[in-house]
């Protein structure tokens, strides 16, 4: 496993924040369409439209393997999920509505953590 670092400002290892960001994704009330892969057997059009599926629980299982070398790759991936929703979603469907108010949290959060390390 990548030895912690100490980063600017004290803060320990980014990895660690991005884990702890995850589970307030993972926990947010609409979360819903996002916890698991979209099921390319019973959703038509998506394995087609969508080159490259994500979703939370399959960037929890790149955490947990140490597959992001920094919090850059997990920002990539969450910024997919949220991609790949608006490629596939209308705006104003419910799906659509819930990856834009996710997005927005993010975003938010993203920044606040970029501006601790
Ligand atoms: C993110 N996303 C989720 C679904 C879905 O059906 N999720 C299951 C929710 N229980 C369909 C299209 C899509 O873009």
């Amino acid at each position: 496993s990548k030895k912690a670092k100490i980063w600017r400002n004290g803060s320990t290892n980014e990895l660690e924040e991005c884990h702890q960001l995850l589970g307030e994704l993972e926990t947010h009330q609409d979360a819903w369409p996002f916890l698991q892969p979209v099921n390319l057997k019973t959703v038509p059009g998506y394995k087609k439209i969508v080159k490259k599926p994500m979703d939370f629980s399959t960037i929890r299982e790149k955490i947990i393997n140490k597959q992001y070398s920094s919090g850059e790759g997990f920002k990539d991936d969450v910024n997919l999920v949220f991609d790949n929703c608006e490629r596939f979603n209308e705006d104003n469907s419910e799906i659509g509505k819930a990856g834009h108010i996710m997005r927005t949290f993010f975003d938010k959060r993203w920044t606040e953590l970029l501006k601790r390390w």
